[in-house]
């Protein structure tokens, strides 16, 4: 991508006192702005210590970091911090500080006056889907999981940081209230634009948050570091393709969406059993139409307009030919990749 990385890791090694090997040996990566990095792999791989290195919670042993084109290897950890809001997954709220001290931390930090704090905190706990007047002066144990989490994020998001470090923030919480923060996350960085590294051990996490997904191996090493699109079209190793597991080819039918398409003209939407075929509309993505084909067992779905109006059928050989095009596509780009290194 052209332009400056936000976030540079530059052959950053990190050996624990008295450990036999790195944690994290020799990690170079580009991480652009605006982008969400998910950092996947095996438990113990170091996706918690590369997470840590950038904010310098954790010395790199050696190699350099920078942000914005500057090293800032050497500078004083406690300025860089207020630069990087950084979430965790047991959150780590104060527990004898309401919620609105909670927030507060880094601008109090930033010695900002009691008024701008106030407004700044209140504008924090909307973002964050928490209603102040109701939970401004609630201490963290009055709060669910969920709540607590979304209160994580706002104190993280306490001075406006550009960047955003995040270690399996969403972790510790159940499946549904856990897809319903990360959808409202996901909406919320439409808004914001943050850089933001992301750690998790769960590929279906990576692939739905990420717009970019590096794969980690033992010492941090990169296998991939590609969209999901691509590293599902295109595993690039063994590691990769067993890390990724089973269902490859469904998770990538989610990229594509029936609206780009040229799709077959509809004639009458009735199977050979004279039944009515399911239907979808153009923003469905390939997985939606697969979903609606099987559970209809056709080989077909009708794309209907907002009036309920046929548009045009969806076949099977769609699906097959959009994920041959998806492989060509990233086989195309990795073998220009190796060609030109
Ligand atoms: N403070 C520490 N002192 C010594 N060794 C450590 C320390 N923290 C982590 N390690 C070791 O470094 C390696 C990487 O740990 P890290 O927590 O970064 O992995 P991880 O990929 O985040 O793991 P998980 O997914 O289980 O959280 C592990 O072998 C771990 O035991």
């Amino acid at each position: 991508m052209a332009g400056e990385p936000k976030i540079r890791l530059d052959h950053v090694s990190k050996i624990y006192q008295g450990a036999e090997g790195p944690a994290v040996a020799e990690l170079t990566l580009d991480i652009d702005p605006g982008e969400i990095l998910v950092l996947v792999g095996p438990s113990g791989c170091g996706k918690s210590t590369t997470l840590r290195l950038i904010n310098r919670m954790i010395e790199p042993t050696s190699g350099r970091i920078y942000l914005d084109g500057d090293d800032v290897t050497d500078v004083n950890p406690d300025q860089l911090r207020r630069r990087i809001g950084y979430v965790i997954q047991q959150i780590g709220l104060f527990p004898h500080q309401t919620i609105a001290e909670n927030v507060a931390t880094v601008p109090k930090m930033l010695r900002w006056d009691r008024k701008r704090i106030s407004t700044r905190v209140d504008e924090l706990l909307e973002l964050v889907g928490l209603d102040p007047r109701v939970y401004r002066d609630r201490y963290p144990k009055e709060l669910s999981g969920g709540q607590a989490q979304r209160v994580g994020v706002a104190r993280a998001l306490g001075a406006d940081p550009s960047i955003m470090l995040m270690d399996e923030p969403f972790g510790a919480i159940d499946p549904i209230t856990r897809e319903s923060l990360q959808n409202e996350f996901l909406r919320l960085q439409e808004e914001l634009r943050k850089t933001i590294v992301f750690v998790t051990h769960d590929i279906d996490e990576a692939i739905k948050m990420g717009d970019r997904i590096a794969i980690l191996g033992e010492q941090s090493v990169v296998h991939q570091a590609d969209t999901p699109e691509r590293i599902l079209a295109y595993p690039v190793d063994d590691f990769v393709r067993s890390f990724i597991g089973a269902g490859t080819a469904m998770k990538g039918l989610a990229f594509e969406r029936v609206g780009d398409l040229d799709l077959a003209p509809f004639d009458e939407g009735r199977n050979g059993d004279g039944k009515p075929v399911g239907t979808i509309t153009a923003d469905a993505t390939l997985f939606e139409a697969l979903e609606e084909m099987l559970r209809t067992a056709d080989g077909k779905t009708v794309v209907v307009d907002e009036s309920g109006r046929p548009a045009g059928v969806v076949e099977l050989s769609h699906l097959s030919d959009a994920l041959r095009t998806a492989q060509d596509e990233a086989r195309r780009h990795y073998d220009e990749l190796g060609a030109a290194s």
